[in-house]
C-alpha cells in the first residue's frame, strides 16, 4: 500500500532523514517510534508532500507521490497533526467540511457523513456549532481525528495524536480509537515517542535514531528480538510491562497448566496478560475463564498461575 524507498530528506547539514526503506500493508498499522528529533514527523510528512524529500521514492497505492499534484494527493490521505492542529476560528461543522468542500460534496452528504462520524466519536451533535477554544483536549483530538476521517480516506497520518493529552485521558482515547470499526480498516501510519503507546496501537513498529531505522518489525519481534543494543536499550525501563502487553493468553495455551473448564465471567484468549490480570484486578476476581474461540475450549485460571506461566513461558523470559 505505501512503499518508501531509500527515502531522505536533509536541512542544510542536518540529514533528518537518511536513506530510510520500509513498506506499509494494507490495513496495517506501522508506527514510527524515536526520541525527539530522530526524523520521525518529517517522514510522515514526505508521505503526504508536506516535506519534499531530498532523495528517494514513496508510492501510496502503486501511485509514486511525487508524480502527483500535492493538494490532491492529500484529499485522499487523512491527516491527524500535531496538537489536533485545528483552526481555532472554525466550528466543529466548519471544521469537518473542511476536505468534502474540497472534494465538492453537497450539503446534505455532508451532513450525513458528519452525524454518523459525531456518533462513532462520541461527540454531541450540540458541539457542531463549538469552537475549539470551547473544547477539551480530548473533545478536540476527537474532532481532529473526525476532520480527517470525513473522506473515508484508506490511508491515515497520524502525528503524536494523543500528544497533547493526560496520561489517563490519552491511554482511554487511544483504546478507543483502537477499536473504532473506522480505522481497523484503515492503513495507518503513526508518529509517536511512547513506547507504550507504540506497543498497543502497532502492528509493526519502526523503531528511528538520527534519521536511519534501527529495526522494523511486530512489537514482540522488537521485544523478544532486538537487533542491537539500541533497541534492546530503548525498551529496557519498560521491558516487563511491555511483555505483559505483547505476550497472549494465546501464547501460554498449550504449555500453561490451567485447568480445562468453562465458567463465567470469561475473557478471549487473544487478549494480553495484562489484560488479563487488569481484568482479574477491576472485577475484583479470583479467577477467569479464558474462551479459546479457534477449538471453542475454555480454561480457568487464577492471577498467580497466569503469573507463573507468563515468567516460566519458554519461547520468551528475557
Ligand atoms: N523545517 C525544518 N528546518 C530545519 N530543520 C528541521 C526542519 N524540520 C525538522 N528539522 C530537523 O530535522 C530533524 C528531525 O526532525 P523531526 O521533526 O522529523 O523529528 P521527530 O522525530 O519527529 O521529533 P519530535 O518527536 O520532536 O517531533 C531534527 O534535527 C529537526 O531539528
Amino acid at each position: 500500500m505505501i512503499v518508501v524507498e531509500h527515502l531522505s530528506k536533509h536541512f542544510g547539514k542536518t540529514a533528518a532523514v537518511d536513506d530510510i526503506s520500509f513498506e506499509v500493508k494494507e490495513g496495517e498499522t506501522l508506527v514510527l517510534l524515536g526520541t525527539s528529533g530522530c526524523g520521525k514527523t518529517t517522514t510522515l510528512k514526505m508521505i503526504n508532500r508536506l516535506t519534499e524529500p531530498s532523495g528517494g521514492r514513496i508510492s501510496v497505492n502503486g501511485k509514486d507521490v511525487l508524480a502527483q499534484n500535492p493538494d490532491r494527493l492529500r484529499r485522499g490521505i487523512g491527516y491527524v497533526l500535531q496538537n489536533n492542529g485545528l483552526f481555532p476560528h472554525y466550528s466543529v461543522a466548519e471544521t469537518m467540511a473542511i476536505v468534502p468542500k474540497l472534494l465538492k460534496w453537497g450539503q446534505t452528504k455532508i451532513n450525513e457523513r458528519t452525524k454518523i462520524l459525531l456518533e462513532k466519536l462520541h461527540l454531541p451533535e450540540s458541539y457542531l456549532s463549538l469552537y475549539p477554544n470551547e473544547l477539551s483536549g480530548g473533545q478536540q483530538q476527537r474532532v481532529g481525528l473526525a476532520r480527517a476521517l470525513m473522506a473515508d480516506p484508506p490511508v491515515l497520518l497520524m502525528d503524536e495524536a494523543f500528544g497533547a493529552l493526560d496520561p489517563i485521558t490519552r491511554a482511554s482515547i487511544r483504546r478507543e480509537f483502537k477499536n473504532l470499526d473506522e480505522l481497523k480498516r484503515k492503513t495507518i501510519v503513526m508518529v509517536t515517542h511512547d513506547v507504550q503507546e507504540a506497543f498497543e496501537m502497532a502492528d509493526r513498529i519502526c523503531l528511528m535514531d538520527a534519521g536511519k531505522i534501527k529495526q522494523i518489525g511486530t512489537p514482540a519481534e522488537l521485544l523478544f528480538n532486538p537487533a542491537d543494543a539500541f533497541v534492546a536499550s530503548f525498551l529496557d525501563d519498560q521491558r516487563l510491562q511491555l511483555e505483559l502487553k505483547t505476550v497472549s493468553l494465546n501464547d501460554l495455551w498449550d504449555d500453561a497448566s490451567f485447568t480445562g473448564e468453562k465458567s463465567v465471567p470469561e475473557i478471549s484468549a487473544a487478549s494480553s496478560i495484562w489484560e488479563a490480570v487488569s481484568f482479574l484486578q477491576k472485577n475484583n476476581l479470583k479467577q477467569v475463564c479464558i474462551h479459546q474461540p479457534k477449538t471453542n475450549s475454555w480454561k480457568l485460571v487464577n492471577a498467580e498461575e497466569l503469573m507463573h506461566a507468563f515468567f516460566t513461558h519458554k519461547k520468551f523470559g528475557s
